[in-house]
C-alpha cells in the first residue's frame, strides 16, 4: 500500500483546460479529445502546441512544480501496425508519455510487443478496460515490453464506473502485480469525488478524471471549482491509510 495518496490524472480536452489543470494542481496533465471516445486523440497540430506549453512551463516553475505531460492514441483497433503509428504519432510530438488502449482482444498482446521498439524511447502506459473484462496477464506482457506504467479505465462511458465493475480487492490485486512488474499504476473510469476515500486504500500511483472534473459531463469544459475539490479531497490527510 502506498504511504502517500495517488497522484491526480486530470485529462484535458484543449490548451486553456491544460492551463486549468495546472493551476489546479493536476499531477498528470492528460491530453484527451473526450468526443472522440474513451481514450480519444487530439490532432497532430494541438499536441506540438501542447507540448510547446509544456516546454514553457519548465523555464516558468521548478522542475517538481511541473506537472508530468500525456496524451492518449486514440481508440485504435487492436492491430500491431495501426496501434504502432498511432503511437508514433503522438510520441513524435514531443509528449513525454503516450497512453495506449488495450481493447479486449486476442490480438493484445501482439500489439503490445510491437510497440516494445518505442517503449525503449518513448514512456508507454497501457490502459486495460474494467468494462471488458480485463485479462490480467497481460500485465507481465507490459512489463516484458519496456512500458512504463498500467492504467485501468472504462471504454464505455455508460457501463458505470470503475468501482462499479471492479472491487477494490481486485483493483489491489491489479496495482500488486503491476508493481511486481515494474510498473506504475493508475485508476480511472467515470470516478467520482466520493469514490476517492474507498480508492485510496488500494495504493494506485494515480487516478485520473474527466467526467468529474467537467460541468457538463465528460465532453463539457474543465471546471476549476470541480478541479479544486477533487485535488482537495485526494490530499486530505483523513483519507490517508491507517498504520
Ligand atoms: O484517464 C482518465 C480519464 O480521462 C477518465 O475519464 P472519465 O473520468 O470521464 O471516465
Amino acid at each position: 500500500m502506498s504511504e502517500t495518496p495517488p497522484g491526480l490524472l486530470a485529462s484535458v480536452a484543449d490548451l486553456h483546460e491544460m492551463e486549468l489543470a495546472r493551476a489546479g494542481g493536476a499531477d498528470i496533465v492528460d491530453l484527451k479529445q473526450p468526443a472522440f471516445g474513451a481514450l480519444g486523440a487530439w490532432s497532430t497540430e494541438a499536441l506540438t502546441a501542447a507540448v510547446m506549453l509544456w516546454n514553457a512551463w519548465g523555464t516558468q516553475m521548478p522542475a517538481h512544480a511541473r506537472p508530468a505531460l500525456s496524451a492518449t492514441a486514440g481508440d485504435q483497433p487492436m492491430v500491431p501496425a495501426l496501434m504502432r503509428a498511432a503511437a508514433e504519432r503522438v510520441a513524435t510530438t514531443g509528449v513525454p508519455i503516450v497512453k495506449l488502449g488495450l481493447f479486449a482482444s486476442e490480438h493484445a498482446g501482439e500489439c503490445v510487443e510491437a510497440l516494445a521498439p518505442l517503449a525503449a524511447r518513448t514512456r508507454l502506459i497501457g490502459v486495460m478496460f474494467a468494462d471488458e473484462g480485463p485479462d490480467f496477464g497481460l500485465i507481465g506482457t507490459l512489463g516484458r515490453a519496456g512500458f512504463a506504467g498500467v492504467m485501468i479505465d472504462t471504454a464505455d462511458k455508460k457501463s458505470g464506473s470503475l468501482t462499479e465493475h471492479l472491487d477494490p480487492l481486485t483493483l489491489s490485486q491489479f496495482v500488486s502485480e503491476a508493481r511486481r512488474h515494474g510498473l506504475i499504476t493508475g485508476l480511472a473510469g467515470s470516478l467520482r469525488i466520493d469514490d476517492i476515500p474507498g480508492l485510496i486504500g488500494v495504493g494506485a500511483d494515480y487516478l485520473g478524471f474527466r467526467g468529474a472534473l467537467c460541468a457538463g459531463g465528460r465532453s463539457g469544459t474543465l471546471d476549476p471549482l470541480r478541479l479544486g475539490q477533487v485535488s482537495a479531497r485526494l490530499r486530505a490527510p483523513s483519507d490517508l491509510p491507517r498504520p
